[in-house]
């Protein structure tokens, strides 16, 4: 039983302490060293099909982002972008395989788990933003505080304090935080979608189609502003506008990644479907 709680907090924070005990000294002495997680995501032999009579969506082999990496995930329209990305938050399961997140077997916790982990560790920009409508700005960003309940923040002042810090970040007036999410513009939505994903300061990020209602100067400042405040997070960003693409240093292709072409597809310098293999 310990050895199950120690494991599960170990996932939540994504860190393992190793212990060094000195036994020279007469008196024990305890080191914990922290070793930071290297790989983000590694998908293994996943399969996924809606039903069981229906052929599988996606077929990947292999594929892992190093932690700290930003990917731009490419692909036609119904090509499973959506669902792979579905899979990684946890609202679906595979048919067959596995899916480790932050070193983690997230695919094999139960819903309550993933649910937990999720919210702590996944912040997640949806294509519609999401937003709960009738609840304002702050309301919106403190239930993602609310369902993550880490500690991170001491008490509600901390959390305001917080979510104006972000929101000057994200170019956002301090005005709107009483605002209702559906009086507020797409380019105003957007922005709070992206500061209730990072409020919990999360190691994931995942990011579907968020300037497809975007001209190309609003695309431009989106995409700084997004880089800047995703320095230290991992992130997926999905597109089938291929002119997204020139934002990221990393690229991978759902075609790449379907038929289990992980293991050796990355021929291009910078199309990267196994960005780990690429490197070692
Ligand atoms: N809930 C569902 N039940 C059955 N089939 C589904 C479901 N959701 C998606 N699909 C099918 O799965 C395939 C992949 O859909 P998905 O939404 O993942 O594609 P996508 O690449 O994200 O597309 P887009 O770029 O248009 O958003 C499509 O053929 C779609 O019709």
């Amino acid at each position: 039983m310990s050895c199950f709680i120690s494991a599960y907090s170990n996932f939540l924070t994504c860190r393992r302490v190793e212990r060094n005990v000195d036994l020279s000294e007469k008196k024990q002495r305890v080191q914990h060293r922290e070793v930071e997680c290297t790989t983000a995501i590694e998908v293994t032999n996943l399969q996924f099909a809606y039903s069981k009579k229906s052929k599988p969506i996606l077929d990947i082999k292999k594929w892992q982002i190093p932690k700290g990496e930003h990917i731009f995930l490419s692909g036609p329209s119904g090509s499973g972008k959506s669902t792979l990305l579905n899979l990684l938050c946890g609202t679906l399961t595979p048919s067959k395989g596995k899916i480790s997140l932050l070193e983690q077997p997230f695919s094999s916790l139960s819903n309550r788990q993933r649910d937990t982990f999720r919210a702590r560790n996944i912040g997640v920009v949806f294509q519609q933003f999401n937003l709960i409508p009738y609840l304002s700005v702050a309301q919106n960003i403190n239930a993602a505080v609310y369902f993550a309940n880490n500690g991170n923040f001491k008490n509600t002042k901390e959390v305001t304090a917080a979510t104006y810090q972000l929101l000057n970040r994200l170019q956002l007036s301090d005005s709107l935080l009483h605002a209702k999410a559906d009086t507020l513009s797409i380019g105003q939505q957007q922005r709070v979608a992206i500061a209730r994903a990072l409020i919990n300061d999360p190691q994931l990020l995942i990011i579907d189609e968020p300037t497809s209602a975007l001209d190309t100067d609003a695309r431009d400042s989106f995409m700084s502003l997004l880089k800047d405040v995703a320095a230290d997070s991992t992130m997926i960003f999905v597109s089938h506008d291929e002119a997204m693409k020139s934002y990221f240093e990393h690229h991978c292709s759902i075609s790449q990644l379907n038929g289990s072409l992980g293991n050796s597809a990355s021929s291009s310098s910078k199309d990267t479907t196994n960005p780990m293999q690429e490197r070692a």
